[in-house]
């Protein structure tokens, strides 16, 4: 057996270093990465999260020096991506037996990833608990740390929180424990947080608000080292960091309707623009508009939503004049967003989202979002067929915080 790696009675760190050049998520890690996973050996021994999909075999190699895999009961899922989730094909392979346990769109997301239908699975949710003999588990769902369906695990008893990403570094590190580091850490675990984590950062607020009464001594993440000298410190730096900016930001919503339904839009967007304290001014475009007005507006803002409603395939009012002007300023530091109401074809939202594209704004769309924040639910431009109902009012809200999150951020 290689040396033991023991994080508290009767758990274990087996996990893999990784020391090469990792490519990940469109960067190369140059200091590698560790994939960590823990046993714990109670009498329903348990494993949490494995290691990346390349390593299944080691991983099993590493999991026989403590256990014979085959009694494993339980095998919980922080969170399915393949980083973390790789070793459960082959965990699963030799524990027959063993119960997945996650959330449910984890559930759902590991049957169709590995072919996983037969299995038996336990479905967590916010606050549940878990016997492992020995030892007790509590699971909090933590969504976007780092996609939808994760969620993080603490060993009441151990005192120890298995958060999977959140709090992680990408070190490849052989000493494993923040205590026994050579240098600083503090770099990486920041730069960890502000490339995976800071897009999410009002989940990130919400988790703490979650962990902030539990006792915890130790924090066993799934990247790099495992924080067990003063773990209160890098909850505090998730909290400061993630903390909503204090300058003011600007919004404007431009808009041309033929009978209100684009207005109607806008209104919801305002609401959840100033649910997320963006001060936001709403001006309805009409034919023959003050040019030189609208642009000191766009000037002043920080993100410019431009609107219309389709008529004839065309936009309506007097919109395209303002459009006409964009591509003749400096717009590089804005973000701008093509939103508006239409019959059946909706070409209005288009042709707008092309003005601004000849632009330098940053034009938020769906590949945007989904590649700032992964979320892949809402759909830029916005298009709302005639006036928005109650659930499409919700999606215009939800819409308008991901622009106040892009602004904050
Ligand atoms: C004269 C006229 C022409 C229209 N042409 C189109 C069209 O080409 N494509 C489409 O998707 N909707 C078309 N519509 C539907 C409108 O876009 C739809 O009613 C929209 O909700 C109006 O929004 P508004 O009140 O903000 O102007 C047309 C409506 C009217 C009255």
């Amino acid at each position: 057996m290689n040396k033991e790696v023991k994080v508290a009675d009767n758990a274990y760190w087996v996990g893999y270093v990784d020391d090469r050049k990792v490519p990940f998520h469109r960067l190369t890690l140059e200091k590698g990465t560790t994939y960590n996973s823990y046993l714990l050996k109670t009498e329903k021994a348990t494993v949490i999260d494995t290691v990346d999909i390349s390593f299944g075999k080691v991983f099993i190699d590493k999991l026989s020096e403590y256990i014979d895999p085959t009694e494993i009961k339980y095998i919980v899922i922080n969170h399915v991506e393949p980083d973390h989730s790789g070793g459960l094909p082959a965990l699963a392979n030799k524990a027959k037996d063993a119960v997945i346990v996650t959330t449910e769109l984890g559930a759902k997301e590991l049957k169709e990833m590995y072919r996983l239908h037969d299995r038996e699975f336990l479905i967590i949710k916010d606050g549940d608990k878990l016997d492992i003999g020995g030892k007790q588990l509590i699971f909090f769902e933590t969504p976007y740390l780092h996609t939808e369906e994760t969620m993080i695990t603490y060993c009441i008893e151990d005192k120890t929180l298995y958060p999977c990403d959140i709090f992680s570094s990408h070190v490849a590190t052989y000493e494993l424990f923040n205590d026994l580091a050579t240098e600083d850490i503090t770099e990486d675990f920041e730069v960890y947080y502000q490339l995976i984590m800071h897009p999410h950062r009002p989940y990130v607020q919400d988790m703490i608000e979650k962990i902030t009464n539990l006792e915890i001594e130790i924090i066993a993440p799934s990247h790099g080292y495992i924080l067990r000298d003063n773990p209160q410190k890098y909850i505090d730096i998730y909290d400061r960091m993630s903390k909503p900016a204090t300058e003011e930001k600007r919004a404007l919503i431009l808009y041309s309707t033929m009978t209100g339904n684009t207005r109607n839009i806008a209104k919801e967007l305002r609401k959840g623009l100033e649910e997320k304290a963006i001060d936001t001014k709403v001006i309805n475009i009409k034919k023959n508009v003050d040019i030189d007005e609208i642009k000191q507006e766009i000037e002043n803002s920080d993100a410019i939503f431009f609107g219309s409603s389709t008529r004839y395939a065309d936009m309506v009012g007097g919109l395209e004049e303002v459009l006409k002007e964009l591509a003749r300023m400096d717009l590089s530091d804005k973000l701008g967003i093509a939103f508006g109401s239409y019959g059946w074809s909706g070409e209005a939202v288009e042709v707008i989202n092309d003005y601004l594209k000849d632009s330098n704004l940053k034009v938020v769309d769906s590949s945007l979002i989904i590649k700032s924040t992964g979320m892949d639910d809402l759909k830029f431009p916005i298009r709302i067929k005639f006036s928005p109902g109650e659930a499409e009012s919700q999606d215009l809200k939800e819409s308008a915080y991901v622009v106040g999150d892009l602004l904050l951020a």
